[in-house]
């Protein structure tokens, strides 16, 4: 209900944002703005230590150095632009080696590293036509705050698309850490081309602060919602969900058969690649049925609304779909192994093995109004489905 309601209301706000700075005309009350970032980065730094996150804690605090007003209240130390400058450069690049260190591959990462390139290359450049020629390193810096000519409101365009891209990413993926990369990295290089205007760039401060606390607190909830191997939701997703049910639903446990003898038989690494393999066939589930892990090799499956003709043939589906699958797991020894041995030995250290799953699940009804008594039935029917000869569903 809330994740529906998030694009509306953000286009709504947005909206009545724009009319706000359209009336103000960026004057008055507007000057407030300019405080927004210490208050959003001092909040993310506090969260970001209270929960161990150092990478985010350091990119608070890039930005925070980063703040262009910081030199005012240095102004006694009489430190020099150019070393300013220095700073500044030293700055981005460790946040950006920060960045781009990071060891996750997916797309986004791959588009937090176009950013991060982007903002680096420049600074590369003129740091070495600065070594090359004994110039003052300021005249040679291409990328200082360009004047208001169609090339500054292009980059800003291009960095604000940026960050409209991430907050898209973030709604639709849920993916918070690499739309708070980008937009720590978008922010640090808006910070040289908005100069003269205070608030923008207060704003962009503010949201990359935003930015990072809505990260801390993704990883607080994967934490305590999802379970780390498989990546399904945990146990306690499963109860919270359970509190939102309606009055018609099918509880279904299902569980690895023998899978204690697999584990005794290739190891408990093969075993966690198993599961993982399991999970994702599970995650197929349809009739809008949401999977879970109950805890070691049991999962949870819930239909809310479904008819049980309909359940049952889908349960009998996933049934035959993980005893019909080839899972082709590997070899956790073959990690240690360089890669011409490994190409030496092709198929060596991937092993193709056949799991089955048996499925017991119980349906609400009068009797059984409580979830627990619902999920305590699922249990035994499993238990019957086990004595059944494994490989079946029962009730
Ligand atoms: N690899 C791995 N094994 C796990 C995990 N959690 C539980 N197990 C193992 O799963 C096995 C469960 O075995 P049992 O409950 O005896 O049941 P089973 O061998 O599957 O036999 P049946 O359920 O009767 O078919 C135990 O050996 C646990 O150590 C896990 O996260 N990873």
């Amino acid at each position: 209900m809330i994740r529906a309601l998030a694009i509306p209301l953000t286009i709504l706000f947005s909206a009545y944002f724009a009319h706000t700075l359209y009336l103000f005309q960026f004057g008055g009350w507007l000057n407030t703005v300019v405080w927004l970032p210490y208050l959003t980065l001092i909040v993310s730094l506090f969260f970001c230590l209270q929960f161990n996150q150092s990478r985010l804690a350091l990119l608070s605090l890039a930005l925070f150095i980063q703040l262009p007003w910081l030199p005012r209240y240095f102004s006694f130390l009489n430190v020099p632009d150019d070393l300013w400058q220095a700073l500044s450069i030293v700055n981005i690049s460790v946040s950006s080696l920060i960045i781009m260190f990071l060891k996750d591959r997916s797309l986004r990462h791959w588009i937090s590293w176009l950013a991060v390139l982007v903002t680096i290359a420049p600074w590369a450049i003129s740091l070495s036509l600065a070594y090359f020629q004994p110039l003052k390193l300021q005249a040679l810096l291409f990328w200082q705050p360009l004047s208001n000519n169609w090339l500054s409101l292009l980059v800003c365009l291009l960095s604000l698309l940026v960050i409209v891209f991430n907050l898209v990413l973030l709604m639709w993926r849920k993916q918070a850490q690499d739309a708070c990369y980008s937009a720590v990295v978008v922010t640090l290089w808006l910070a040289q081309h908005l100069q003269p205007n205070q608030q923008l760039q207060s704003l962009c401060f503010a949201t990359a602060g935003i930015f990072i606390l809505i990260c801390v607190f993704q990883y607080s909830y994967r934490l305590a919602y999802q379970d780390e191997l498989t990546g399904l939701p945990s146990r306690r997703a499963l109860n919270q969900y359970a509190s939102s049910l309606g009055r018609k639903y099918i509880v279904v446990m299902s569980d690895v058969d023998h899978f204690k003898k697999f584990n005794d038989t290739y190891g408990h690494d093969v075993g966690d690649q198993v599961l993982k393999l399991v999970a994702s066939r599970l995650s197929k589930v349809m009739l809008g049925g949401r999977v879970y892990r109950y805890g070691g090799e049991e999962f949870t499956l819930l239909f809310s609304g479904k008819d049980e003709t309909q359940v049952v043939a889908e349960l009998e589906r996933l049934r035959q779909d993980i005893a019909n699958y080839d899972m082709v797991v590997r070899d956790k020894s073959r990690s240690n192994q360089s890669p011409k041995d490994r190409k030496s030995q092709k198929n060596d250290g991937k092993k193709v093995v056949n799991v089955t799953i048996s499925l017991g699940y119980a349906k609400s009804s009068k009797a059984l109004r409580r979830f627990d008594d619902c999920l305590k039935q699922a249990d035994e029917a499993l238990y019957r489905a086990k004595k059944a000869g494994r490989n079946c569903v029962s009730d």
